[in-house]
């Protein structure tokens, strides 16, 4: 009796663990189904992204990195974003101390970019064409940040000490650390990009490069293209371009990104035009209305940019004989006062009548705007001046590739000249961080351009060089 009870007893559990193991037979082929389905999606649309970029044929000729990227844009399409440095900084600013918060500040800063081979079989394949252009986007990491910290105001350095949201802002603390340097393109030497008037310090991870394209990324550029002449106030004429000699090109002071910036004699077109619709040719819509030519002053050094100026003048000479032209003084975008360039001086050196008088009208919807304190910051430029001592140490530095047994060379500014400039382009914009300016402006300074290590002092509105020498081999980033 015992014995038929416990025989049904074990037959019991035996069918209770069978029907267990049913329970998860069936659960494992569910998950087998769904992952064999998941898979299939996967190979469809890994053939579709094949077939539709032409590649299934070239397949065989993707290295594995290519073929990985493949498999990326898949996973990207989910979400997961990956990216891979197309290379990396080498420039002249080793350590973040010194470096300057925008590329305009140092027109003469240098770096180069090598595309990594792992990225393309052939990286100097990627660069053709981009030779035709003068500047580029450089989009990359802020690798040195230190730690991923980042809040939703920030206090600007030009701000000194005011809070402000940090999309309003270039700070290198934000949620994906990603930087953006509009660069002088110099030359491209194979799979190597020389670059110049960058920000960025060695070792900087890339991401990607673009051309920059001021009808694509400048709203002013893009309102002289497509919608210069208005019949009235806030209305557009689109102007086709076979009309007129030269497009219009309008600079209008735009201070982080536009390369014309800097260059003296940019034209800013300030008032209205109106179109007479019979002649189709710009008419006088104000009686005073004025044309304002900007940035006389030549700080940086650069020589006048012909084909910005002198579309606009072009097109002014062409259609205003008899007006008059008035030339205003305003601040460049450091705020360093213009240099003293006389109306009709300013007049004569873009070739237009002293005394014509014209009225240009753009669309204002088009012109770009910029937070005041951009322009009109609470601190102001500083005057540099470099101590004789200083001054003959730096002289001591040769170019890039001479040598002089005793003498240190640089390894990218083109000589002692180059690098005063690119300490004064530093200094006069006050390099030190908020807490140094306020809490200790005697301390000194140190920061390292190039093979030179640079030390100076600050008083209320200049700062002087007391040393030049070469740096340490490794320079150390200094903590704040
Ligand atoms: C204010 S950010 C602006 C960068 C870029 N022009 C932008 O608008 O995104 C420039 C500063 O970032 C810092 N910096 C440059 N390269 C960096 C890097 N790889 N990692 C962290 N900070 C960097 C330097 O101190 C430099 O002064």
């Amino acid at each position: 009796m015992v014995g038929t009870c416990s025989c049904a007893q074990n037959l019991k559990e035996l069918n209770q663990q069978i029907s267990v193991m049913r329970k998860e037979i069936k659960n494992l082929r569910q998950l087998i189904s769904t992952a064999v389905r998941t898979h299939q999606k996967h190979v469809a649309s890994l053939q579709s992204v094949l077939s539709n970029s032409g590649q299934l044929g070239e397949r065989q000729h993707m290295n594995p990195r290519q073929s990985e990227r493949v498999g990326q844009n898949l996973s990207l399409e989910q979400g997961n974003i990956q990216t891979v440095p197309i290379g990396y900084i080498s420039s002249c600013f080793p350590a973040k101390n010194g470096t300057p918060r925008q590329p305009t500040v140092c027109g003469q800063s240098r770096a180069t970019l090598k595309i990594e081979q792992a990225v393309f079989n052939n990286p100097q394949h990627a660069l053709i064409g981009l030779d035709h252009y003068s500047h580029v986007w450089v989009i990359f990491l802020f690798h040195k940040n230190g730690h991923l910290s980042f809040k939703a105001k920030v206090k600007p350095p030009r701000l000194n000490g005011q809070r402000v949201g940090v999309y309003s802002t270039r700070s290198p603390h934000r949620p994906n650390a990603l930087g953006l340097t509009l660069a002088r393109l110099e030359r491209i030497e194979g799979d190597t990009l020389h670059l110049s008037g960058i920000d960025m310090i060695t070792g900087t991870p890339v991401l990607d490069i673009k051309p920059y394209i001021p009808e694509y990324d400048s709203p002013s550029v893009r309102a002289g293209m497509g919608s210069t002449i208005c019949p009235e106030m806030g209305g557009s004429i689109p102007v086709s371009h076979t009309e007129m000699e030269d497009p219009p090109s309008v600079s209008c002071m735009e201070t982080v990104d536009s390369p014309t910036v800097s260059l003296p004699g940019s034209v800013v077109l300030e008032e209205k035009w109106s179109l007479d619709s019979k002649e189709q040719r710009p008419v006088l819509l104000e009686e005073n209305s004025s044309l304002c030519v900007l940035s006389a002053g030549d700080h940086m050094g650069h020589a006048p940019q012909a084909d910005t100026v002198v579309a606009t003048l072009s097109e002014i000479k062409r259609y205003i004989s008899e007006s008059d032209v008035v030339a205003q003084r305003a601040g460049a975008e450091d705020g360093t006062a213009l240099s003293d360039c006389s109306k009709a001086e300013l007049c004569e050196s873009q070739g237009v009548q002293a005394g014509a008088r014209a009225e240009l009208c753009f669309d204002e919807a088009s012109l770009s705007q910029v937070a005041s304190w951009i322009r009109e910051p609470p601190i102001s430029s500083l005057s540099v001046r470099f101590t004789p001592h200083a001054q003959r140490h730096l002289d001591c530095f040769q170019p890039p590739g001479k040598r002089v047994p005793g003498q240190p060379s640089f390894r990218f500014l083109r000589g002692p000249e180059e690098a005063a400039a690119a300490i004064r382009g530093v200094l006069c914009a006050d390099p030190r961080s908020v807490y140094r300016r306020t809490r200790c402006p005697d301390r000194l300074f140190y920061f390292s351009l190039d093979s030179a290590h640079v030390t100076c002092w600050f008083g209320s509105d200049f700062a002087e060089v007391v040393q030049v020498r070469p740096a340490e081999p490794t320079a150390v980033e200094p903590t704040d």
